[in-house]
């Protein structure tokens, strides 16, 4: 565990409430300085500076960081005007999908700003309030794409070798992801990219953390005043622009078998691992199909009542939930070294745990999905599928392209 910068022995935290129309949009005033954000529909949080972070690594990596984050939340003298979860202390974390390798981060923003209905409110760490006006227009990239670690055929027959190993029995259920990297001339501002999916896809949660960048539709757990919710996704057509057929696919989707199967995984392992922790919950019997503007998704709301709220905080349920079997497979552990074995890249942060906590332990906890990483002038987009017994290689790969469509769309736009 890397603590990246440390504080005095006290952080000043003051949440107060703003006007409702005090901000125009929540990006429009976030500036260049390590921005952060978790934005649906316009609402949510932004931040930007650095009070305090942490980088961790390995299994304990989510262990390390919540400690870390108890140890931050008692040395801070809180003013809280407001109240309402992501109020007061928040920290914006982005985890790495496996133990090994890759790095976390947590961080704890100078400045939060956010909005929730008609709530509006600022949060400063040992700072003065800023001045809220649009800061200047990101510049957009000029960017050229490139294979990542393998190109589409290469891909296509690690999806051919899952495929044998599934129906030959050695695991039900593999997730398999691919990447390709976009180079700019000069450094790429995650402000632009994050503009344009908070735009483009408003029903999504558009993220930005430490270079991580998405808008991901994939909710792996929010808890709220000890409720905890989960949107699970598994199951994928693409669309065609035409609504009348989307319609159609739509309802193919809803029976198709291969589909159906790939879902009931992901949701039986989210199920499971929330399980523990709720004295009630729902987890429907049959999926809904999620319309989104390049895919459309088989997808479920779990919904639960959790009983040790005071002790487990939304990122110790997020470290339990993680990997579902929408990014990792079924079961987890064959699915996970047949990934690390087969798959030929490191993810990173993509498809691992992304979002935010508060003091009281709520937050929102999303996949890293539809994502990609800024480094620089470099920027690596990830697109992953759901691989069980029946899936072509062929469509994998269509399907794939479709879910690079959010990202490249954003960094392509001007
Ligand atoms: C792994 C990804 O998607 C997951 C989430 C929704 C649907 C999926 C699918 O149908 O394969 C994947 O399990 C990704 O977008 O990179």
């Amino acid at each position: 565990m890397t603590t990246e910068k440390t504080t005095g022995e006290h952080l000043v935290v003051r949440t107060t409430p703003l006007a409702p129309d005090a901000v125009d949009s929540l990006l429009s005033v976030v500036p260049a300085d390590n921005p952060v954000s978790w934005i649906r529909n316009g609402e949510g949080i932004v931040g930007w500076g650095v009070a305090a972070a942490v980088r961790t690594s390995g299994s304990t990596r989510f262990s390390d960081a919540a400690k870390w984050w108890t140890e931050i939340v008692a040395r801070s003298e809180v003013t809280n005007e407001v109240n309402e979860p992501g109020t007061g202390p928040v920290a914006f974390g982005s985890f790495a999908f496996a133990d090994d390798p890759g790095d976390s981060v947590l961080v704890l923003p100078r400045i939060i700003v956010g909005r929730r209905g008609n709530l509006a409110w600022i949060t400063t760490v040992d700072s003065e309030i800023p001045d809220l006006a649009p800061t200047d227009a990101p510049r957009a990239p000029v960017v050229t794409f490139g294979d990542g670690a393998r190109n589409g055929d290469e891909w296509m027959s690690v999806v051919a070798d899952a495929v044998t190993r599934i129906n030959r029995g050695d695991l039900e259920k593999v997730v398999l992801a691919r990447d390709l990297i976009a180079t700019s001339d000069e450094d790429v501002d995650a402000r632009w990219p994050l503009r344009q999916l908070s735009t483009t896809y408003p029903t999504c949660w558009t993220f930005h953390v430490d270079g991580l960048v998405g808008a991901t539709p994939e909710m792996l757990v929010r808890r709220e005043r000890g409720l905890v919710t989960s949107r699970v996704l598994a199951g994928t057509i693409r669309r065609t622009g035409d609504d009348e057929r989307d319609l159609a696919l739509a309802a193919t989707l809803a029976r198709s078998s291969k589909d159906l199967e790939e879902h009931e995984y992901a949701v039986r392992s989210v199920a499971e691992a929330l399980e523990p922790h709720c004295s009630s919950m729902n987890v429907p019997e049959a999926p809904f199909v999620l319309h989104l503007p390049n895919v459309m998704h088989l997808a479920t709301d779990v919904a639960g009542v959790v009983h040790d709220a005071a002790s487990v905080s939304s990122l110790d349920l997020a470290a339990a939930l993680h990997p579902s079997a929408a990014v990792g497979g079924t079961p987890t552990e064959t699915a996970t070294e047949l990934i690390t074995a087969i798959e030929g890249m490191d993810r990173g942060r993509y498809a691992g745990p992304v979002g935010w906590l508060d003091a009281a332990g709520d937050g929102e906890w999303g996949i890293a999905l539809r994502s990609a990483h800024i480094s620089g002038p470099t920027v690596r987009l990830f697109a992953g599928c759901g691989i069980v017994g029946s899936s072509d290689p062929e469509a994998e790969l269509a399907e794939s392209q479709a879910k690079f469509i959010p990202v490249r769309d954003a960094l392509t736009a001007s």
